[in-house]
């Protein structure tokens, strides 16, 4: 079996050393049996039939057509809490650029590194630097995920008072997250009493604009905000007026648009809250086994268009695959293929999330191409595949 890989974003060396050599890296999309990617948008692209599977390098999966993905049986995968700690950095350095002007010192000292007299100039200037420190501040946390949850816990013991707000926070983040962040029921009292506020939510038609005018309207005066997430969350309009105003203080990005890059009072950075080592490598190595277990064995780990579901390796005949539309009675008619003509099925595993269900049997035959077709056939079959 051979596998043909298109990486769309160059993918850290130590995750592609861990496919087997029956994998080959292919320049061409449209042949690829898998995808690696970390930004690269996807929207665009027409999806052939081959390819099975799409594994995120990274958290954030706005770059993918999910929903065309689930359509034509292609698995996408993320890596789950893989570049964490390297946003997790990056956001504690914000906070503190948010109140050091650190950005402003440092210009002045490049600007006038030529003068002779600087150390004295310097004792003059520092005034027009000055900032206040984060300790016994407010900091809000919405969204307490992978990377809230390690901001919050953080920010605690920096000595800052931490709410935290997540509605749909998992079981694993709740674990994690210190008893001493303040939990928060509703976002407003977020607005409301916070000196500081980051944003830590995934780009979703329900979270697209949340920072906006009526947030704005609740917030303290030259209250500093993160966005490290996506710049989608905070309406643009509304934040150059707040930051006109004084309203906000600083607005912290990791995503400049042409709306608030160069705009006062606006410190952003180019997309590098997972530009680690340590980040590129974790992602990486995450997303090749991920593509690896679904390709050699049918199994998904961090699917998030599929359900997750492992039923180990093989050790009968055969294993076929199905994606399908999560509709009643489709079990039988898979163990109805095999059954009459004889074949035991030997072990066999669904799962469902939302609109879509995937299964993997293990049956005593070999399967035929007929048994393919009639299989592929099936009302709400989306895709079949036979592993073994
Ligand atoms: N700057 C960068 O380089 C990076 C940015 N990101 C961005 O950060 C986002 C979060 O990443 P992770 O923490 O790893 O994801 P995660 O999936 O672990 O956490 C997201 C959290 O947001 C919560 N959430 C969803 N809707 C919400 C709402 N309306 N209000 C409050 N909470 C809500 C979820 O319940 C979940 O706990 C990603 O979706 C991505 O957009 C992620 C990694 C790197
Ligand atoms: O993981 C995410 O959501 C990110 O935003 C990181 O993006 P990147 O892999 O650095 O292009």
């Amino acid at each position: 079996m051979s596998v043909k890989i298109n990486c769309l974003n160059p993918i850290a060396k130590c995750g592609m050393e861990l496919l087997p050599d029956t994998y080959e890296v292919t320049d061409n999309f449209a042949d690829a049996d898998a995808v690696l990617v970390r930004s690269a948008s996807m929207h665009d692209l027409e999806l052939s039939d081959n390819l099975l599977a799409v594994a995120r390098a990274g958290a954030g999966v706005n770059n993918i057509p999910l929903d065309k993905c689930a359509e034509k049986g292609i698995v996408v995968f993320n890596t789950p809490g893989a570049n964490a700690n390297g946003v997790k950095e990056l956001v504690v350095a914000a906070l503190l650029m948010a109140s050091r002007d650190l950005v402003g010192g440092y210009n002045w000292v490049k600007d006038n590194a030529a003068e002779a007299d600087i150390a004295k100039m310097v004792e003059k200037q520092k005034k027009n630097y000055a900032g206040n420190e984060i300790l016994g501040k407010k900091l809000g946390v919405i969204g307490l995920g992978a990377i809230g949850a390690k901001v919050a816990n953080v920010a605690l013991k920096l000595g800052m008072q931490v709410y935290g707000y997540d509605p749909y926070v998992s079981v694993d983040a709740a674990w994690g997250l210190s008893k001493d962040v303040k939990h928060i029921t509703n976002v407003e009292d977020i607005y409301r009493d916070c000196d500081y506020i980051t944003v830590h939510v995934p780009a979703l038609d329900s979270t697209k604009g949340m920072i906006n005018a009526d947030a704005f309207a609740l917030m303290k005066d030259g209250v500093k905000i993160l966005n490290f997430a996506r710049d989608v969350l905070v309406n643009d309009e509304d934040m150059k007026a707040a930051l006109d105003s004084g309203k906000v203080a600083k607005y912290m990005t990791d995503f400049p648009n042409p709306a608030i890059a160069g705009y006062k009072n606006v410190v952003a950075f180019p997309h590098l809250g997972a530009s680690t080592a340590e980040s590129e490598d974790n992602c990486a190595v995450m997303a090749c086994k991920e593509i690896k277990a679904y390709i050699n064995d049918g199994n998904i780990k961090n699917s998030v268009n599929y359900p997750n579901v492992n039923m180990g390796q093989c050790s009968d005949v055969a294993r076929v695959t199905i994606c399908h539309k999560n509709i009643p009675n489709m079990l039988t008619q898979f163990t109805g293929v095999f059954s009459k003509k004889g074949g035991n099925v030997s072990g066999m595993i669904s799962k469902a999330k939302g609109d879509y269900a995937y299964s993997i049997l293990d049956i005593g035959v070999e399967p035929t191409a007929d048994d393919i077709a009639e299989l592929s056939a099936i009302e709400g079959v989306v895709k079949v595949r036979v592993i073994k």
